[in-house]
C-alpha cells in the first residue's frame, strides 16, 4: 500500500489537496483543543475558518505552519510530511507559503519596502536592483501608492497597512497565503476592498488562501468553502453546504441576523467586483470558476 505522503503527493500532482491535516491532536496542559481532527485544502480554493472564540483557528493555522508542533497527527503541505522535513526542506517549503497575522504583521521600525525586502533577502540572492524591482511589484499588486514603500507602518493607514503585509507576505511568490483575520479593524468599505484585493490575487496568481475570519461579509463574498471548527473537529463545506448540518452554532452563525444579513449584501460584493474589472482596476483574471461564479451573484 502506498504511504499516506505518497498518497498526498499524488493528490497534489492531480491538482487536489496542498494541505492535509489528518488525524491532529493539539493539548495544551489538560485542554485537548483539537482532538483527530481531518482537515484538508485544495490547490487554488479559498478556504475560510470560522469557530466560536478558543475553538483552536488560529492555534491550527500556526499549526499547519510549523509554529505549534501538534501533539499528535500528521500535516502534509504540498505533499511533504512538515514532521519530517530537514531544515533546509522546511526552509524551501516556507518559500512557498505566504502569512499575513492580525498583529505583529510588519516590523515598526522597518518601512514597507524594508519589510516586503526581508523574507526576499532571507530566501533569495537576487541583486539589489532586483530587489528593489519586486518590492515595487509588490506595491503595486496590491494597490499601495509608490510612496508608501518608504513609509514607516506607523504612517500607514490600517487598510493600507494590512496590504503591506499582505505585499511582504506574498514577496516570494508564495502559492498559499494563511490570514489571521485579516478584515479585523477595518471598517467595511476598507473590508470589501481587501476582499476584493484578495479574490483578484487569488484569481491573477492562483493563490490558495486559508483565512480565518470572523467577517461574515467575507465568507460570502469570497470563500469557496469554509471549515467550522466545533466540539475540537471540523465540518468543512460551502455555506450552503454547511446550513444543512443540524447544528446549533452553525444555526446560529449562519441563520442568525448578522448571517442573514451577510448573505444579502453578498450581491453587492459581486457587483463590486465585476464592476473593478469592467472598469479594467481589476489585474487581467482566468475565468471565475463555477463556484466563485455562484459566490459573485
Ligand atoms: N501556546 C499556548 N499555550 C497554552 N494554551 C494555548 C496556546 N495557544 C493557544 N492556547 C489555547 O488554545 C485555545 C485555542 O486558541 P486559539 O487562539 O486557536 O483560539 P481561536 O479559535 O483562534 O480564538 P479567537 O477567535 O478568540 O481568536 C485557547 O483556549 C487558548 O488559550
Amino acid at each position: 500500500m502506498a504511504s499516506s505522503n505518497e498518497t498526498a503527493q499524488d493528490q497534489v500532482t492531480n491538482g487536489q489537496t496542498v494541505i492535509n491535516v489528518s488525524r491532529l491532536r493539539n493539548k495544551f496542559g489538560t485542554q485537548v483543543v483539537h482532538d483527530q481532527l481531518d482537515f484538508s485544502v485544495r490547490r487554488g480554493e479559498v478556504m475560510g475558518i470560522v469557530g466560536g472564540s478558543g475553538t483552536g483557528k488560529s492555534v491550527l493555522l500556526r499549526t499547519i505552519i510549523g509554529l505549534n508542533r501538534p501533539s499528535s497527527g500528521l500535516i502534509e503541505v504540498f505533499g511533504k510530511d512538515t514532521s519530517k522535513l530537514s531544515v533546509r526542506e522546511a526552509r524551501a517549503l516556507q518559500a512557498r507559503w505566504g502569512v499575513l497575522f492580525q498583529d505583529g504583521a510588519l516590523f515598526s521600525s522597518l518601512t514597507v519596502a524594508q519589510n516586503i525586502e526581508a523574507p526576499i533577502k532571507e530566501h533569495t540572492r537576487l541583486s539589489k536592483q532586483l530587489r528593489q524591482e519586486l518590492i515595487d511589484v509588490k506595491v503595486s499588486m496590491v494597490g499601495l501608492p509608490a510612496d508608501a514603500a518608504n513609509k514607516y507602518p506607523s504612517e500607514l493607514s490600517g487598510g493600507m497597512r494590512k496590504r503591506a503585509g499582505l505585499a511582504r507576505a506574498l514577496a516570494l511568490d508564495a502559492e498559499i497565503v494563511f490570514l489571521d483575520e485579516p478584515t479585523a479593524g477595518l471598517d467595511p468599505i476598507g473590508a470589501a476592498k481587501f476582499d476584493e484585493l484578495i479574490l483578484e490575487l487569488q484569481a491573477t496568481l492562483g493563490l490558495t488562501v486559508v483565512m480565518v475570519t470572523h467577517d461574515l461579509d467575507s465568507l460570502h463574498a469570497i470563500c469557496d468553502r469554509v471549515a467550522v471548527l466545533l466540539n475540537k473537529k471540523v465540518k468543512v463545506g460551502t455555506i450552503a453546504e454547511l446550513i444543512q448540518e443540524p447544528d446549533p452554532w452553525i444555526d446560529e452563525y449562519f441563520k442568525g441576523p448578522r448571517g442573514r444579513a451577510a448573505e444579502t449584501a453578498k450581491t453587492h460584493a459581486g457587483h463590486h467586483i465585476g464592476k473593478a474589472a469592467q472598469a479594467g482596476t481589476a489585474p487581467v483574471t482566468p475565468a471565475p470558476t463555477q463556484k466563485r461564479q455562484e459566490h459573485l451573484g
